[in-house]
């Protein structure tokens, strides 16, 4: 995506949060080559864990959350070290908020590794390598659309995991963004915005600019 002009404070970090499949990734793209800003993915391949993982969470839930929350804290030390101007692709939060708890909730991981994966989560978003987004995009859309992209990314081991597991995912993130209160949220549905096209990019800037600048402002929808 080409540079566009903006307003935005250059030292922001912007994450997007939003479950598997959703958009993230390709937004990271667009919106950090549109903004001038550095993009920080989350790494897939080399995960030494996720494919054991969608093959018996019980087993291998607390190896993995362990592995992601390294790689967030290498991840957030790389942006610290860099200084800011990041868009981000994907929060800290989700990872305890949403996927260790569900594999908690369903007895995937007992008290005792849940403790301590959340003691160590706390110790983390307390250091300076942690601060808190300026803005967290929320990107949203229709179950059926979500399975279909996650369908068509066509990554084994997520389109041999039952749709139950997508569901229980899809429904918890729309509970935990009710009660998400880090940072403003800009709210965007995957049927209202093309990552290809420079005027969506444009309105999604425009609505960041917009929260930026109203510190009273926590939430905005892109409708
Ligand atoms: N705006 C979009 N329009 C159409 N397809 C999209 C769009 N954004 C993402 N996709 C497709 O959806 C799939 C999942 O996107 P991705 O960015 O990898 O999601 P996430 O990072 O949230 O898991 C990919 O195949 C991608 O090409
Ligand atoms: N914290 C996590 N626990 C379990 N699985 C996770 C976590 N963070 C990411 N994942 C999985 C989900 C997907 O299969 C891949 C990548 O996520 P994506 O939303 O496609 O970027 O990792």
């Amino acid at each position: 995506m080409k540079r566009i002009q903006h307003n935005l404070n250059s030292q922001s970090l912007i994450t997007l949060a939003g479950t598997v499949g959703v958009g993230k990734s390709t937004l990271t793209n667009a919106l950090s080559g549109a903004l001038g800003f550095k993009p920080a993915f989350e790494k897939v391949d080399g995960n030494p864990y996720l494919e054991d993982y969608y093959d018996d969470f019980k087993k291998w839930s607390f190896h993995l959350q362990m592995y992601f929350l390294a790689e967030r804290f290498k991840q957030q030390k790389q942006m610290h070290e860099e200084g800011l101007g990041y868009v981000q692709d994907r929060s800290i939060y989700e990872d305890v908020g949403i996927f260790a708890k569900l594999q908690y909730d369903q007895g995937n991981m007992t008290n005792r590794d849940y403790d301590t994966y959340r003691s160590l989560f706390e110790a983390m978003v307390m250091s300076p390598y942690f601060p808190k987004p300026d803005v967290l995009i929320y990107i949203d859309g229709s179950f059926e659309s979500i399975i279909q992209r996650i369908q068509s990314r066509g990554r084994e081991m997520e389109i041999n995991t039952p749709d139950k597991f997508w569901s229980d995912l899809y429904f918890r993130y729309q509970e935990w963004i009710g009660t998400f209160q880090e940072c403003p949220i800009l709210h965007l549905d995957i049927d209202h915005y093309d990552c290809n096209d420079v005027d969506s990019i444009k309105e999604i800037v425009k609505s960041l600019e917009t929260l930026q600048r109203n510190k009273d402002l926590n939430y905005l929808k892109l409708t």
